[in-house]
């Protein structure tokens, strides 16, 4: 059994002093744990406002972060450590309560939080949220948790465990995830003995990566701000500390948020050799992709059509598209009529289709609790609709980025196999030669061989961005 936390907090150091009250920063992380419980909220999206709204900066800011997003993705493992230390099943436990519950379990077992302190200050946010009678068995519960060391736990909550089974829970995932990134590993030629690793690199904050938009802003502009060097993108700057919004390029919208994943394989549907006039981005929300399309188009004397079904999405990427001077148009519609509507009239489309997000859980602390197998499935009619219409929109000669920000199987080589069955005239190029090439170096992004050429697989564990998935296919 590993030895090691499976948690990596970007602050692990509380407000120090033994609290009788909860402080803000907890009550902070609490807002935003109930209403990812409650609402269906989405961590990421609401936490930069209740911090904001909190006036919690720096070392405050980066507790309340990692104490939202750390409990949220430790859930699974910390469910198991409670339903050890009570009787009543964690499903009967008062959703209010047991929030604060998996909080405290995450400041004992993985976080360098006194065990006063963390049980404390839950106590006291019990007592003040729901009653003094439901304190009281926080109270008893968070002692007993607190009572045995993070490897002694492991043991306890993995014993008789064996296989998926054990990974699950030692690494805070759904089963069914662990097996659908196992059968990935695999499928895309790699070793199931990653698996561990990668499970770990989900419960690993990412810092966040910005695009230098070409034209609009540069990297080293970014590095003078106080960004490093980014990994593998020619555009990235890495955030090391404070906010992206500390950025004025940021705040300006000349450079974006991105992880260095989807900046690559963006960069990659511009290498091949075609002619450039019109270009589509045939699933556009909220807005990533086509700025950096946009900008790149500008420099190139292109348009940029940018398609996108929900309305709310679609404003989204207006404004992300508002500060990128140039000949973009922004669509509201379904893209799967696109290709009947608009046939052979691009000649570079990126179809970067919904997908379950498997590639993307680190950034997303809650995605794993909210997906269900069954996404999958319903998924996959959608995504090949959406790749034939590309297909069809595409003029002979012209390039196709099939993109997912998930590497399970089912949504990456079956619909790429299906779609390339077909269509017989489309050529699979190859698409790790050409990230090899944007980056300047081997990437090592290799999947397996499909038709004449093989599709690129990017791993958190490996390269430290999102799962990516990238088959570039030419008309
Ligand atoms: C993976 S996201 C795209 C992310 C985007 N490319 C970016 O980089 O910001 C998929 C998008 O496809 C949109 N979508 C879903 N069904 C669609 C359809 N039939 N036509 C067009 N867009 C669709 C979703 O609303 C979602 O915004």
């Amino acid at each position: 059994m590993t030895q090691r936390p499976h948690y990596h907090g970007r602050s692990e150091t509380a407000p120090s002093r033994r609290t009788k009250r909860a402080d803000l920063p907890r009550a902070t992380a609490y807002s935003v744990l109930r209403a990812v419980t409650e609402d269906d909220a989405y961590a990421n999206l609401i936490l930069p406002g209740r911090l904001t709204g909190a006036r919690l900066k720096g070392r405050d800011a980066a507790f309340a972060t990692e104490l939202a997003y750390g409990t949220l993705r430790g859930q699974g493992l910390y469910d198991a450590v409670i339903a050890q230390c009570t009787d009543r099943p964690t499903d009967k436990i008062e959703p209010a309560v047991l929030d604060v519950l998996r909080m405290g379990a995450h400041q004992l077992l993985h976080m360098r939080v006194g065990a006063h302190a963390a049980v404390d200050s839950s106590v006291a946010l019990v007592r003040e949220n729901v009653s003094v009678g439901a304190s009281k068995f926080a109270n008893a519960v968070l002692r007993r948790i607190s009572e045995a060391d993070t490897e002694t736990w492991n043991q306890r909550i993995t014993d008789g465990l064996t296989g998926n089974a054990r990974s699950a829970v030692m690494f805070s995932h759904p089963e069914w995830i662990v097996r659908g990134l196992r059968q990935a590993l695999i499928a895309h030629g790699r070793s199931a003995d990653e698996l561990e690793e990668l499970l770990d690199a989900d419960n690993t904050p990412a810092r966040p990566a910005l695009t230098a938009l070409p034209g609009l802003s540069t990297p080293a502009e970014l590095a003078d701000g106080g960004a490093e060097p980014g990994r593998w993108s020619p555009l990235a700057a890495v955030v090391a500390s404070g906010a992206p919004g500390d950025f004025s390029q940021v705040r300006a919208g000349t450079a974006r948020v991105q992880d260095e994943g989807s900046q690559l394989v963006t960069l990659a549907m511009l290498h091949p050799d075609t002619p450039d006039e019109r270009w589509l981005d045939l699933c556009a929300g909220p807005g990533g992709k086509a700025a950096l399309l946009a900008a790149s188009a500008a420099r190139r004397g292109a348009s940029l059509t940018a398609v996108e079904v929900s309305r709310h999405r679609a404003a989204l990427v207006a404004g992300a598209l508002d500060p990128v001077p140039g000949d973009s148009e922004v669509v509201t519609a379904d893209g799967r009529r696109i290709g009947s509507e608009q046939p052979e009239a691009f000649d570079r489309v990126l179809v970067d289709v919904p997908c379950t997000g498997l590639g993307a859980l680190r950034r997303r602390p809650e995605a794993r609790w909210r997906r269900r197998p069954a996404d999958i499935a319903s998924l996959g009619p959608l995504q090949r609709e959406l790749l034939d219409s590309a297909v069809a929109a595409t003029r002979p000669g012209g390039v196709i980025a099939f993109t997912t920000c998930s590497p399970h199987p089912a949504e990456t080589l079956a619909v790429l196999d299906d779609v390339v069955t077909a269509h017989p005239g489309l050529s699979v190029l190859d698409a790790p030669a050409v990230l090899d090439a944007v980056v300047g170096r081997d990437v090592g992004a290799a999947s397996r061989k499909t038709g004449d050429g093989r599709a690129a697989q990017l791993w958190p564990h490996l390269h430290g961005t999102d799962g990516m998935f990238l088959a570039l296919l030419q008309k």
